[in-house]
């Protein structure tokens, strides 16, 4: 009930189309009704009263019947089936425009699988049903309903044996559609889980290789497609029962009508021609069931993977859409006893982590692996919500604006680099579609991109592959690098920004992100402390509490993790300087 509500809802903005397409229907449905009662007429009056001129009359009306239902059928099909795909395409696009605002959280915890299912195979089977299944049966039941009408006018006792058969006929047919419903839902779960071991095992193709798990894949692969088989064999059989059902009744029917009609034609209840008119009707009162039976398999997939679209709606949303946006900001941060910790889980990742920095200054922050330094970066970007603690963005509450305005402003460059396959030109543009060629020249230069570009036969224009694969990881890293510098963000953020680069290379992008950093405040997270000696403050993160915070001198003075983590490394660099 509430589908069908929900359903009724999308289709409110288009109710003029839909009573034109009704119209239409109800005057196929008219037509449909004359070629029986003419049939009827044939039998009664003209064979008897050799009306010889009057079968040309009664061959053009049923000619011109059929013609005039073609027309306001076929009218009343298109205008059908081009409302329910605006339907489908904007329930399409409310979902993914959902899933683009619902919180991370949900990103890590739902496999893709499922929400490329839902986008693309979900949708199909609502299209599908919209196609080919909706609309004729709209034009059937209307047909059906104006027979049932017209055999009721002629013999109502028929109509009434019509009814009961029909009767008859649902409860099985309610029945097995309930469990085909329901089976078509797990063989749904089963083909996303497929879907998703498919794509993993596509994209996770060099780790496979290198592990030589190929067998182990490719057996995984052959049971869950068995198990989805042997399932879907269970599903066709009742799929075939259910037709079977239709077709028996639709055979059964006359054999009743005519065993009812037949004893009022004997008693001179009715004329022949009344029986032959009665009679005429059936296939037109049995169309919709039919239908439903041909059709189940559609139908019944179609109804969960709506539900499944509709679940999107209800995706909670990572905030409001009419909360303020964000001026332009300074750079004063100034985190507050923050608690955290990733949704499902019970270890708190932050444990009363707080952090001042002062626009324009460079805050370095360290520790060991694990320690909540990129998730300290997730809530700082409002990606996640903290379950305690405040994050003020120049005295301002960041969970009191719309966040993305306040990311617009920030430049990011992760660990992990996502690029897209398309151009060079447009990977670097992303952040800003509106840069010149200048900017662009610029931004290369500053992360170290010129000398690569120029040496590309194709330059800017040079396609780099899915997600970037045909480009090292070191080269990834510095196109994010330039997209960053591209934005001329207040907020500059580098997690781990140069661990993909040999020390040469890392050495120019560092002075080239040192001109950048002065005037504008920068978060920078590293492993190798070098990276951070100059920032105005260095924060060491372990286990989610700030257990150090100064600067390089007073932090070696200290004589505590810091300084402990930095001679080991140290010690490393002068083996290497030594080498
Ligand atoms: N999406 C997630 N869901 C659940 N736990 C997570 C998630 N992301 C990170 N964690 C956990 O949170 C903790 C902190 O991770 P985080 O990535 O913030 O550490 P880090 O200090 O940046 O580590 P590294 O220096 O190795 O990058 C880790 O124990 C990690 O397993």
């Amino acid at each position: 009930m509430k589908l069908l509500r929900e359903t009724l809802k999308h289709f409110k903005p288009y109710w003029r189309g839909l009573l034109l397409a009704f119209i239409c229907s109800l005057i196929g449905g008219a037509f449909t009704v004359i070629p029986p009662i003419l049939a009827g007429k044939l039998v009664d009056e003209i064979l008897p009263n050799q009306m010889t001129d009057m079968i040309g009359w009664l061959v053009a009306g049923v000619l011109f019947s059929f013609l005039f239902k073609v027309i306001f059928e076929s009218l009343q099909e298109f205008i059908q089936i081009q409302i329910g795909l605006d339907v489908i395409t904007d329930m399409q696009m409310r979902a993914f425009g959902r899933l683009h605002k619902t919180p991370m959280s949900f990103f890590t915890t739902t496999p893709r699988g499922d929400m490329l299912y839902r986008l693309t195979h979900d949708v199909e089977a609502v299209q599908n049903l919209n196609n080919t299944v909706v609309p004729r049966f709209v034009q059937q039941v209307v047909s059906a309903v104006a027979a049932f009408i017209a055999v009721f006018a002629l013999y109502w006792p028929v109509a009434i044996v019509m009814f009961c058969v029909f009767a008859i006929y649902l409860y099985p047919s309610f029945k097995l559609g309930t469990t085909m419903r329901k089976m078509s839902a797990v063989q749904r779960d089963m083909r996303a889980d497929i879907y998703h071991h498919l794509q993993e095992s596509i994209e996770s193709t060099r780790l496979v290789r290198t592990f030589q798990t190929q067998e182990r894949e490719i057996h995984t692969q052959d049971t869950k497609l068995t198990d989805w088989k042997n399932y879907s064999i269970r599903a066709a059989l009742i799929g075939k029962v259910n037709w079977r059902l239709g077709n028996l009744f639709n055979i059964a029917t006359p054999g009743v009508v005519m065993l009812v009609g037949g004893i009022a034609v004997w008693n001179n209840t009715i004329s022949v021609g009344t029986l032959v008119a009665c009679l005429g009707f059936i296939p037109t009162m049995f169309f919709p069931i039919r239908s439903l039976a041909e059709n189940a398999l559609i139908i019944q997939q179609a109804i969960p993977a709506l539900q499944r679209i509709y679940e999107y709606f209800d995706l909670p949303k990572e905030h409001e859409d009419d909360l303020p946006k964000m001026q332009p900001v300074r750079g004063d941060i100034d985190i507050d006893n923050l608690w955290f910790r990733y949704p499902g889980n019970e270890e708190y990742v932050l444990k009363g982590v707080s952090l001042n920095m002062k626009a324009g200054q460079h805050i370095g922050i360290v520790g060991t692996s694990g320690g909540g330094k990129s998730t300290l970066i997730q809530l700082l970007l409002g990606l996640y919500e903290p379950e305690a603690g405040s994050i003020e963005i120049d005295q301002q509450n960041l969970f009191a604006y719309n966040r993305n305005s306040f990311r617009q402003q920030v430049g990011v460059v992760s660990q992990e680099t996502f690029l897209l396959n398309n151009t060079l030109r447009m990977n670097l543009l992303y952040g800003r579609k509106d840069a010149t060629q200048a900017d662009l020249d610029a931004a290369c230069d500053a992360s170290g991109l010129t000398e690569f570009v120029a040496a590309l036969p194709e330059g800017y224009e040079t396609i780099v592959g899915e997600r970037g694969l045909k480009l090292s990881g070191g080269q990834r890293q510095r196109v994010a690098l330039a997209r960053a510098i591209l934005r001329h963000p207040a907020l500059l953020i580098f997690d781990e920004a140069t661990s993909s680069l040999d020390g040469e290379t890392e050495e120019r992008v560092q002075s080239a992100l040192e001109e950048l950093i002065p005037g504008r405040t920068t978060i920078t997270i590293a492993h190798r402390l070098i990276t951070v000696r100059d920032a105005d403050k260095i924060v060491l993160l372990d286990k989610g509490v700030v257990a150090e915070s100064g600067t390089h001198e007073e932090l070696l003075a200290e004589r505590g993790k810091y300084y402990e983590l930095y001679m080991a490394q140290y010690s490393e660099l002068e083996k290497e300087r030594a080498i």
